[in-house]
């Protein structure tokens, strides 16, 4: 196999948008057709893969989720090997998951555990989701994990770090789309349209409210608009305009209160400005919520079989689907360190990788003292 770090590079390459991923499915399906088969049993679901790797003799089985999604960003970072695919980047790391997956891959096809291990290769994290429908699916239900384990890559941490806490690690998230349509015209003539980016500049401002007047000081929840379109030339008054964006809280109740402060604003809005108004939620994440008892047990394996520092972190408000996989299936989610300047999302993400090497040999570890019986 070609070393860790040339596959990171060609995946780097090639990032697709969340239930496109046809080059990298095919990529990873080459690639694992190129390991000892005997113990292999390798499905697709949709453009995801499930890799099981079956156990000499397997009392249950235990888990590595890793995303494989790309995002709609032009690249900055200067790479050699920068994406090949204009307008799309691997911006959140997950080139560097699926690196680290096909790594502990190629290991425990060669060295089975006795227990089983499922490699779960995950479509469309960056929306629309892929870990409900993925859990939903038949394939899955007959492969039952009884453990889980994924992790993201954490820009703002060394090389040699990885941090994790029990409990609440990401929050819960819901995408949001509202459409603002009201009526064109001539820019000389405003008495005689109802003009959208206006609408559309008094509603983002009131959103912002929402966080500093309804929200607990001592809770937090974000809004953000990432982006907006409207209107058509600088002398036409905008007929619709449309807001993207997201919510994030750190309880389902916070999340239900944003959304009926927000359908209020709009409600508001759709009235003062004589629109129509339309909201959609998109994708909701579920949060991401380590197991106790397992997170504690990695912590301490991590900190006493590994020269890597443990550090136990907040929570953050980053969203991640691998929250479904978490509501039925036990396990946990941690930061992996890789030392970059710019955050996830980031045009210029440029993450450390020694990481890959670092979260092989821990993993490889810990998979072997959870698979292996004396
Ligand atoms: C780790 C990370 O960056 N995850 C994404 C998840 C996106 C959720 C959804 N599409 C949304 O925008 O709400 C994140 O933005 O946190």
């Amino acid at each position: 196999m070609k070393p860790l770090t040339d596959i990171r590079k060609d995946l780097h390459q090639i990032p697709e948008l969340g239930f496109q991923e046809f080059k990298t499915q095919r990529y990873l399906l080459d690639l694992i057709s190129s390991f000892p088969s005997d113990h292999l049993e390798v499905t697709t679901w949709e453009t995801g893969i499930f890799v099981k790797v079956k156990g000499k003799d397997p009392k249950k089985t235990l888990a590595y989720r890793t995303d494989m999604d790309g995002l709609p960003i032009k690249e900055e970072t200067g790479y050699e090997f920068a994406s090949i695919h204009e307008g799309m980047m691997h911006a959140c790391g997950h080139d560097i998951h699926m690196t680290i997956a096909i790594g502990l891959l190629s290991h425990f096809a060669q060295h089975p555990l006795d227990d089983n291990l499922l490699f779960i290769f995950q479509p469309a994290e960056e929306g629309p989701g892929g870990a409900l429908p993925m859990r939903e699916s038949e394939l899955f239900q007959s492969l039952q994990p009884d453990q889980i384990t994924a992790l993201h890559i954490a820009p703002e941490y060394p090389v040699g770090t990885i941090a994790l806490k029990e409990g609440l690690l990401f929050a819960n998230t819901s995408e949001l789309f509202i459409d603002l349509i009201g009526k064109g015209g001539h820019a000389a003539y405003p008495h005689l349209s109802n003009d959208m980016v206006v609408a559309g500049s008094h509603l983002v401002t009131q959103l912002q409210t929402i966080i500093s007047r309804n929200i607990d000081p001592l809770d937090s929840a974000v809004v953000t608009i990432g982006k907006i379109t409207g209107g058509t030339k600088q002398n036409i008054i905008a007929e619709q305009a449309r807001l993207e964006g997201t919510i994030r809280t750190l309880s389902q109740e916070a999340m239900e209160k944003v959304k009926k402060r927000i359908e209020s604003l709009v409600e508001g809005i759709s009235n003062g400005f004589d629109c129509e108004a339309v909201i959609d939620y998109g994708s909701n994440y579920r949060q991401v919520d380590n197991e106790p008892i397992l997170t504690r047990e990695f912590m301490e394996f991590a900190s006493n079989e590994s020269n890597l520092t443990v550090v136990e972190c907040k929570e953050a408000m980053t969203g991640e689907d691998y929250g479904y996989f978490l509501e039925k299936v036990p396990g946990f989610m941690f930061w992996l360190g890789v030392d970059t300047p710019y955050g996830l999302h980031h045009s210029r993400l440029t993450p450390q990788e020694g990481a890959i090497q670092s979260a092989v040999d821990l993993l490889t570890k810990y998979f072997t003292f959870k698979g292996t019986r004396n």
